[in-house]
């Protein structure tokens, strides 16, 4: 996967704006669609089909705001249960993080809530979370005068997943990666609530190496959080 920022994040940064990098993990049920979203927000691009993430995958992409440029230094985790006693070394330190699920499958918004609960309970206290509901274009929408319960495909019902978010703190998306809805917004209100106290553009970056913008990190191969070329992984 290449890393082009998209080109309204890159022609809206301000070259006077601090730069302040934040670590960002993604964690949720697998097939939810962690990793089309990370793409849809890095590369603008979606690929129907793609291969179930390995271990976790590094990419960085900026967002510009009126006062401050973010860096956001992403670990794409892997959904799958093998792999879920590796997450604390992503979420570790990080400062944001997205937990996403899938609208048309209930039982990944449970997952999610245990993914909140693990963050709340061993993450940075102040860390930032997101929920996403992934996956809004699979939902045909319900007739007219009909309410939200008549639309086809969806199982978690926006309400519910708004309230228990409004409950425990969290912001609150719903996302196609395949179309693009509410992806960028997602970056740019956690950018936001970001503090300025931690503009950290002179500290040393969280990604695995310095041409290593996108990479998946194979974990279960190495034996230890490594990178494909080799190098140290300080996640
Ligand atoms: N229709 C639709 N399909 C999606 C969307 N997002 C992802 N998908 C598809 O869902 C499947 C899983 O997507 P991934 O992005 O690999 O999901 P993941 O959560 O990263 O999965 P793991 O790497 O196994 O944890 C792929 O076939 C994607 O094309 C979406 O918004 N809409």
């Amino acid at each position: 996967m290449s890393n082009s920022p998209s080109s309204d994040s890159i022609s809206a940064l301000n070259p006077n704006a601090k730069t302040t990098q934040v670590k960002l993990v993604l964690l949720g049920e697998a097939a939810v669609g962690k990793s089309s979203l990370v793409m849809r927000f890095v590369n603008d691009d979606f690929q129907e089909n793609k291969e179930p993430t390995i271990g976790a995958a590094f990419l960085t992409q900026k967002i510009a705001l009126e006062d401050k440029t973010i860096k956001f230094e992403i670990w794409d985790t892997a959904g799958q249960e093998r792999f879920h006693s590796l997450a604390p070394m992503y979420y570790r330190n990080a400062q944001a993080a997205v937990v996403v699920y899938d609208v048309t499958k209930a039982a990944s918004l449970d997952k999610a809530k245990s993914w909140v609960k693990e963050l709340q309970r061993q993450a940075n206290p102040n860390i930032v979370i997101a929920l996403a509901g992934n996956k809004v274009d699979l939902v045909q929408p319900a007739g007219e005068g009909e309410d939200e319960s008549m639309e086809n495909g969806r199982q978690v019902p926006t309400e519910e997943a708004k309230a228990y978010s409004n409950e425990t703190g969290l912001l609150f998306f719903e996302t196609s990666a395949k179309k693009g809805d509410g992806v960028r917004d997602i970056f740019k209100e956690i950018a936001k609530k970001i503090p300025l106290e931690h503009h950290i553009s002179n500290r040393s970056s969280t990604r695995p190496g310095p041409h290593s913008q996108a990479r998946e990190i194979n974990l279960m191969q190495q034996g230890s959080p490594t990178n494909r070329d080799g190098g140290s992984c300080n996640c």
